[in-house]
């Protein structure tokens, strides 16, 4: 039997059409369109490729981008400049600073001198702290997109034993709040490299979150038959790119979220929800 697809790319399709009606709404009112900032440090072209791949997203959506671009020898003063500049600027609803940033800069003091309410991707100190508490705040783009992909395809969630492989801050450390929140009702086992028995807890799992960046980790013979693997890893070969989830192990997972086309355009289909939904707070705040 092969694994169900979780198609995170047609899922993506048709939140960006949901989020293109909600963004007519907004402008339709009057107001000015939501605008989305990248801050990108650097000539990494992964990260090239990613906030390109964000700002076609927006021109779908009728989101308006503002990119800033700092050369790879940029001084922390520089950037952070640039994060004032955004705080500032009214025709920047939210905004990411592409991660990771050259080894020099403090990517932590960068990440809080950013608006909460302009954080696109979750990732300010406040908006993590939130989290925890269970305030209302911007969630991480990832871990929404997981939970987003997994409710829209009726993956059960509640009472389901879920292990994750990674404790990397955009996926690993947070996905586990998500999904123990009282609405989803899961159990989350958190592995990483310092993990004894790895194959022992992915056996247990309903649901495998592979987010270690380790190619081919999760192998056939771990999984329990028919469970929900989602493969968030990713890693540039000579060969392209690689997953976390061995290209065998569909043969024994019920559902599958494959790389590419899971759970990376789920991503970046929250990032643009995230924007949305500050662009409407702040239409009803004023
Ligand atoms: N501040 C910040 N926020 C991020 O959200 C963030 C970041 N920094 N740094 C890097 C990682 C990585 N990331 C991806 C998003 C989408 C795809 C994606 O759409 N992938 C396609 C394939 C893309 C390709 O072919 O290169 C897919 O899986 O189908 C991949 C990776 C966001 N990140």
């Amino acid at each position: 039997m092969k694994a169900q697809l979780l198609d995170g790319k047609a899922t993506a399709a048709d939140i960006r059409r949901e989020l293109a009606e909600r963004v007519a709404k907004l402008t339709a009112a009057g107001g000015r369109p939501p605008g989305l900032g990248t801050v990108l440090v650097g000539d990494d072209p992964g990260s090239h490729t990613y906030v390109s791949g964000k700002h076609r997203d927006c021109a779908q959506v009728g989101i308006a981008s503002l990119r800033r671009e700092l050369p790879a020898d940029a001084t922390q003063r520089q950037v952070e400049d640039v994060i004032d500049e955004l705080n500032a600027d009214p025709a920047c609803t939210g905004y990411i600073v592409q991660l990771p940033l050259p080894r020099h800069l403090d990517a932590n003091a960068v990440l809080e001198r950013m608006d909460p309410a302009k954080d696109a991707d979750g990732l300010h100190p406040v908006n993590l702290g939130r989290l925890v508490l269970g305030v209302e705040a911007p969630l991480p783009c990832t871990p929404r997109g997981i939970v987003e992909l997994l409710r829209r395809y009726e993956v059960p969630l509640a009472g389901a034993r879920v292990c994750v492989i990674g404790r990397g801050i955009t996926v690993g450390r947070p996905i586990g709040l998500l999904l123990t929140r009282r609405s989803e009702n899961a159990t989350v086992t958190l592995c990483h490299t310092g993990t004894k028995g790895l194959a022992w807890h992915v056996r247990e799992a309903d649901i495998v979150v592979a987010a270690a960046g380790s190619p081919g980790l999760i192998t056939k013979e771990m999984l329990r038959p028919g469970a929900a693997v989602l493969d968030v890893g990713i890693t540039r070969t000579d060969n392209g790119l690689v997953g976390d989830v061995h290209p065998e192990a569909a043969q024994a997972a019920g559902w599958l979220a494959p790389m590419p086309g899971g759970v990376g355009p789920m991503t970046r289909a929250m990032l643009l929800a995230n924007v949305v939904e500050a662009a409407e707070r702040n239409a009803n705040s004023v």
